[in-house]
């Protein structure tokens, strides 16, 4: 067996003292409180998950509860229940990503301001949910399948083809991780959203702001427009995205993600980039009377 490790003072690691800057598992008095403080009163805090977290925690490893170490000739604090024990140790990890929820959470709610026809900018909603269908994935879709029955030019068609695969991708990637992830949407949102699927129920990442993100970045790279024009792309992306928040509809995080994701998908379309020469079955295909 083990002997346990020693601090400086010979006090074995994991005695409690709370005066002391206390063991490296517990890091000191106050520590030992904030941690306490957090994994009790933190939303979504669950003893099940909780014990678990603690059998893979090197304290809980050693098999005995340090706090009540053994030799020492101090007064101990009675022991705790188990459940109680291994809340006291979650990672930075742990803290940083709950912490960071907590504040999505809070920010959400307090920027959500046309999430109901009595919010406090509820008469804005109706401008919001226009917006809402400016960057739905059905006038998107039919748009570029129309335009691209239209089009009579190879330089056109290439374009169009691939802004269709880009929508396609989106859909597939966004309903993936929706699947995955499944994080519910705002409580304070209210389920209206013009033809959904299945995974709309779901919140994480925004499918609006990803497909904000990637078609400006597409229609910036592949139309010649003019300044003023080219700024108002980014606007519509950028506040398309800050209305999905305003309508209840996502947490700042999805919406964020949203933007990332968008930007990047965008750079797998260029790197796929479809033409006559890397997939001509498709455009033969298309120009079949
Ligand atoms: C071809 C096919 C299956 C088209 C489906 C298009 C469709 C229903 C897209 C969903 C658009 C939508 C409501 C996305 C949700 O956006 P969030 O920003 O609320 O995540």
């Amino acid at each position: 067996m083990q002997s346990p490790r020693r601090n400086a003072e010979g006090r074995p690691l994991g005695t409690c003292d709370p005066s002391s800057s206390g063991s490296p598992a517990h890091g000191g008095g106050s520590r030992f409180e904030f941690q306490s403080l957090l994994s009790s009163r933190m939303p979504g805090a669950d003893p099940t998950s909780a014990r678990l977290r603690a059998s893979e925690s090197p304290v809980h490893r050693r098999g005995s509860f340090p706090l009540a170490g053994a030799g020492s000739s101090q007064a101990l604090p009675p022991q705790l229940p188990e459940e109680d024990r291994i809340d006291l140790n979650p990672s930075f990890l742990d803290i940083a990503l709950r912490s960071l929820l907590a504040i999505d959470l809070w920010l959400s709610k307090k920027l959500g301001v046309c999430a109901g026809e009595s919010s406090s900018w509820g008469s804005m909603r109706p401008l919001m949910k226009l917006l809402e269908i400016s960057g739905h994935g059905i006038p998107w879709l039919l748009g570029t399948l129309y335009c691209l029955s239209r089009s009579d030019s190879w330089a056109g068609r290439e374009v169009l083809m691939n802004l269709l695969f880009a929508l396609l991708l989106d859909l597939l990637l966004v309903s993936l991780i929706k699947g995955l992830v499944r994080r519910r949407r705002p409580a304070h949102n209210q389920m209206d959203m013009f033809f959904t699927i299945s995974v709309d129920k779901y919140s994480f990442p925004s499918g609006h702001t990803t497909r904000a993100a990637l078609v400006s970045r597409f229609i910036l790279n592949h139309l010649v427009l003019a300044i003023p024009l080219r700024v108002l792309v980014v606007l519509w992306a950028f506040i398309l995205g800050l209305s999905r928040v305003m309508l209840g509809r996502h947490n700042v995080t999805d919406v964020a993600f949203g933007f990332f994701l968008g930007y990047m998908q965008y750079s797998i379309v260029d790197y796929c980039w479809l033409s006559p020469r890397t997939a001509p079955v498709l455009f033969v295909l298309w120009n079949q009377p």
